[in-house]
């Protein structure tokens, strides 16, 4: 499904955190969103997620504004926080089944079940997924995230930071995955990021956001095209600090 930002403004007191943010992200697409510390990143996922709305503009997923989807956008828009918060003492599998209770996904224990299962393979998680979260690297935790953004087979999945924290074989697993997901299920991938060599591997486009405005939008080589350092050279010269810097 097709994400529509138009128009987008939010302020918060005397802070525009969206200034008119306008962009599209094509059904099937992988799109990195990059911007400094306090660029609005993580206000537009919260206004896509449908936890906050627009002061103005509209934001529409499949054509369908967010603010109208109600409870049913919980299954087309699947979200990876940056931080899932698990609860400590359960395993991967009771921890998917709550996500899936509490959510009302699967038309039967069975059908949950086997969601569940089909959710953990495609993540990689194997055998660890009757372990105790706990005893997880944080690469298998986020991985485990993503599973739980996966149980309802979203058309959309918004990645805040996904590879926050993690070390290269982290990085290159979860990239794996993500890859993995786009072949099986065509999903729509918008992906909030600072890692910016990650974002010109897996994104097909990228949107440079600085102080609530997209000033810059392209696949990463027309982006880094004028730059010796690629995407990172165009970053720091479009953007040149950030507020929250
Ligand atoms: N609830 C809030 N109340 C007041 N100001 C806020 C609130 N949420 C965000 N802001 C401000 O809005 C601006 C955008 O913040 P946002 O968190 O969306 O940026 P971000 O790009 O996600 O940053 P980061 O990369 O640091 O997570 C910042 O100046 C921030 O301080």
């Amino acid at each position: 499904m097709r994400i529509d930002i138009t128009n987008v403004h939010r302020r918060y007191d005397d802070v525009a955190a969206l200034d008119g943010v306008d962009f599209t992200v094509e059904s099937g697409e992988a799109y990195g969103l990059v911007g400094t510390n306090g660029a609005g990143k993580s206000t537009l996922f919260g206004l896509i997620a449908g936890h906050d709305r627009p002061d103005e503009g509209a934001i529409t997923v499949g054509d369908r504004d967010v603010r109208e989807l109600g409870w049913r956008i919980r299954e087309a828009i699947g979200v990876l926080p940056e931080d899932p918060g698990f609860p400590p003492g359960e395993t991967g599998r009771e921890t998917l089944a709550f996500h899936a209770d509490v959510r009302g996904i699967g038309a039967s224990p069975e059908d949950a079940a086997e969601r569940i299962a089909g959710a953990a393979a495609t993540v990689g998680l194997g055998d660890a997924i009757d372990r105790p979260i706990d005893g997880y690297s944080k690469g298998m935790r986020r991985r485990l995230g993503l599973a739980a953004a996966l149980l309802a087979n979203p058309s959309v999945l918004l990645l805040d930071e996904p590879t926050a924290g993690l070390d290269p074989n982290g990085v290159a697993a979860l990239r794996e995955v993500l890859t993995r997901v786009r072949e099986e299920t065509g999903v729509t991938i918008l992906m909030a990021t600072h890692a910016l060599r990650e974002a010109e591997r897996v994104c097909d486009r990228v949107g440079v956001l600085d102080d609530g405005r997209l000033v810059a939008e392209g696949t990463p080589d027309e982006l880094g095209a004028d730059h010796e350092d690629g995407l990172e050279g165009a970053f720091v010269s479009l953007t040149g600090g950030g507020r929250d810097a």
